[in-house]
């Protein structure tokens, strides 16, 4: 096996460590504090997707418009996921990390360094080299469109982990499409205007990550404060772990509660800066416990890597000028890697005309 795997369950897992390795410990300022997320009148929204086909469709846009505008992260419910589904994607998730580590190996990323774009197995090393690592494991896999998928990195075992991912990823594709098409209503823009105009020119990247329990959970984090750099993510949380989730509102960091049956929509970069900045990609992370383990299943929505992306022209005006540039997916995402990684918000930033 090779020598440098270092999957954080490993260190964990006889239960005999009690001080965390230095480089997953935090600078004071970007440490998880007691009192974050507690502020009870700052709660996620929560849309009800029930009706949504039918009269109630105007109400639930307008609260996608607010949503988006006030917060860039939602949560829905009723969104025609079938939460049966959902449970069996989270139940052979666990199975897999549960698996010993020379099995969770045979689909080891072949390089770790660069997990944000490799797929496979590995510990959730940090964007940029030197920066402090996340306390966490993950699985990811190229999804959609399936012709980019490498079946070689996908678990065999449990056996119903192929066909139940492959469900999985097709349902998330068919909400990101509904929800797409209520951004677009919510922009003022015909309800299939995303939709047709990122026909063809959308990929998917499913994320399983999972948090083991920290012996010093207040000196890391799972995942360190970032924005998602693509389009659209959408992630679920399981009710029975405890929440990990924080993402900034005004200056704080809100907890995202787990909720039965819900799934979370986060905007990313790339809807910020087609909205021409309507609507704000949001920093999140995400704290871990000196418990028990928690995991989130991701699915990620990027444009292709020559898809151009700028704010959308039927948007502007006289009065309204663009606010960012334009540039293709592929250089923004390598850019962005190179420049601050999965930490803060630097690289939308360098997208701004000021
Ligand atoms: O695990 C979580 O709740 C957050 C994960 C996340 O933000 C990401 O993978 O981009
Ligand atoms: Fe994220």
């Amino acid at each position: 096996m090779p020598s440098e795997v270092r999957a954080v369950q490993e260190l964990v897992k006889d239960g005999h460590m009690n001080a965390v390795p230095e480089d997953y410990i935090l600078p004071e300022e970007e440490r998880p504090k007691l009192a974050d997320g507690v502020s009870a009148d700052h709660a996620l929204p929560v849309i009800d997707m029930k009706g949504v086909e039918g009269e109630r469709r105007g109400f639930i846009v307008e609260q996608i418009r607010e949503a988006c505008a006030q917060w860039g992260f939602f949560q829905v419910t009723n969104h025609g996921v079938p939460l049966p589904l959902i449970a069996r994607m989270q139940q052979v998730s666990r199975e897999f990390f549960e698996l010993p580590l020379e099995d969770k190996m045979k689909y080891r990323s072949p390089n770790e360094e660069q997990m944000l774009v490799s797929e496979g197995y590995g510990t959730k090393v940090a964007a940029k080299k030197g920066a402090f690592a996340n306390w966490g494991d993950q699985l990811r896999h190229k999804s959609l469109p399936a012709s980019q998928r490498n079946y070689d990195r996908w678990p065999t075992n449990p056996s119903s982990f192929r066909e139940i991912e492959e469900g999985y990823i097709e349902e998330q594709d068919k909400l990101v499409k509904r929800i797409l098409e209520l951004i677009s209503e919510s922009l003022g823009l015909e309800s299939s205007y995303l939709n047709d105009h990122l026909v063809g020119k959308l990929t998917q990247t499913l994320l399983m990550n999972y948090y083991p329990h920290c012996p010093q959970p207040e000196l890391v984090l799972g995942v360190q404060r970032h924005s998602d750099f693509g389009l659209l993510t959408l992630l679920v949380q399981d009710v029975d772990d405890a929440p990990g989730l924080q993402v900034t509102k005004d200056g704080d960091w809100i907890t995202v509660m787990p909720m039965d049956g819900a799934v979370i929509v986060n905007l990313g970069d790339q809807m910020e800066m087609l909205s021409n900045g309507k609507y704000k990609s949001i920093e999140h992370r995400a704290f871990v416990t000196g418990s028990k383990p928690r995991m989130s299943i991701v699915a990620f929505t990027y444009p292709t890597d020559e898809t151009v992306v700028g704010p959308i022209s039927d948007l502007l005006s006289a009065e309204e000028l663009p606010k960012y540039g334009r540039c293709s997916f592929g250089e923004y995402r390598s850019s962005f890697i190179a420049s601050s990684g999965a930490h803060g918000k630097s690289h939308i930033q360098s997208m701004a005309i000021v």
